[in-house]
């Protein structure tokens, strides 16, 4: 039994991703939970001829029911941005959101690895992990950030300057999920950048989600190439856990001390998932100088953003 369960499934991101979902071989039951018209995609869904049975449940009373039992939980739930807004302008509505959703997964599924998609990323993980220290079962192994789509972007763009294969590109991104604090690693390739091309791959690369946003003009942000970049995260967990696959890595958003020494408890690196979630996270890569400099602003950032997560269940439980 391979229990996958998508909260915020009727969106924007969640319907594809619950579509790509329904298409891994691996996943037996795949839960679909939203406060709105999750039965609707669940029958459409159901009639796909792959393993995984399709629930649809809806409303806070059905959460418990569609977390139960739970392998994978996946978060692309709450509101998107629009022109002119940073990530960290969706904090109000959807730090409440991901806190509510998070007490339900602590409550019903608490060895269930954790997928949060809900912006801001940098700051929603550590809301995710608080309420999970609240409910005494945070295990720091199965609380994933997913910055996928920022690594899938990376090798698109970057393939398209250097011509290589875009599918055996592969382009570390690190750090978080927003602006300053998306790191791409681009000295780990063989090709030589000119300055102007590095800065241009990496303005790219840090405001990609922007780039969307702007282009589809007040309704919302990536939702098709996010779904795609969750789907790869999520199979990813699967080939780790399901079927014990060696060598599995993806850069993911976590509580670990790869930079602890800089002041951020949480920090986006290399991973290689096992069993277990986590099972190596690998240290900094050595920086170029102008990635120490990268890195010195997105440190900065993070710590902001961690804080604030952090803050905000603190607060909450104080009242
Ligand atoms: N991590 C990443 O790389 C990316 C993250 N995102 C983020 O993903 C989130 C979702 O984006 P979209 O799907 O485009 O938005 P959307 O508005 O299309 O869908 C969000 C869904 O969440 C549901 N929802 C709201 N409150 C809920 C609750 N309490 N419980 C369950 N479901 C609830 C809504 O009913 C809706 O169906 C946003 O915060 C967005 O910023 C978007 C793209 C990339
Ligand atoms: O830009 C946004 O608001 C959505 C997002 O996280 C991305 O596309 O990377």
């Amino acid at each position: 039994m391979v229990k996958v369960a998508v909260l915020g499934a009727a969106g924007g991101i969640g319907q594809p991703l619950s579509l790509l979902l329904k298409a891994n071989p691996l996943v037996t039951e795949l839960a679909l939970f939203d406060i709105v018209n999750t039965p609707g995609v669940a029958a459409d869904l159901s009639h796909i001829n792959t393993p995984a049975k399709v629930t649809g449940y809806i409303g806070d009373e059905q959460l418990g029911d569609a977390l139960k039992g739970a392998h994978v939980v996946v978060i692309p739930a709450g509101v998107p941005r629009k022109p002119g807004m940073t990530r960290d302008d969706l904090f109000n509505i959807n730090a409440g959101i991901v806190k509510n959703l998070a007490t339900g997964a602590a409550k019903h599924c608490p060895k269930a690895f954790v997928a949060v998609i809900s912006n801001p990323v940098n700051s929603t993980v550590p809301i995710v992990a608080e309420v999970f220290k609240q409910h005494g079962v945070f295990d720091p192994k199965r609380i994933f950030g997913v910055t996928t789509l920022d690594i899938v972007r990376a090798a698109t763009f970057v393939s398209e300057i250097t011509g290589a294969d875009v599918a055996s590109t592969n382009v570390p991104v690190i750090g978080g999920h927003s602006g300053a604090t998306i790191l791409p690693i681009l000295s780990s390739l063989s090709h030589s950048f000119t300055d102007a091309q590095r800065d241009a791959l990496v303005q790219r690369i840090q405001y990609g989600g922007d780039e969307v946003v702007k282009a589809k003009n007040g309704a919302g942000s990536a939702t098709l190439s996010m779904a795609y970049a969750g789907a790869r995260f999520v199979s990813a967990l699967l080939d780790a856990s399901v079927l014990k696959k060696a060598g599995v890595k993806e850069c993911t958003y976590i509580k670990t001390d790869v930079a602890a020494a800089d002041g951020v408890e949480y920090f986006s690196t290399v991973v290689e998932l096992g069993v277990d979630g986590v099972a190596v996270a690998h240290p900094l890569p050595s920086f170029s100088e102008h990635e120490k400099k990268l890195y010195a602003a997105a440190i900065a950032e993070l710590k902001v953003n961690i804080q604030k997560g952090i803050d905000f269940v603190a607060k909450s439980a104080a009242l």
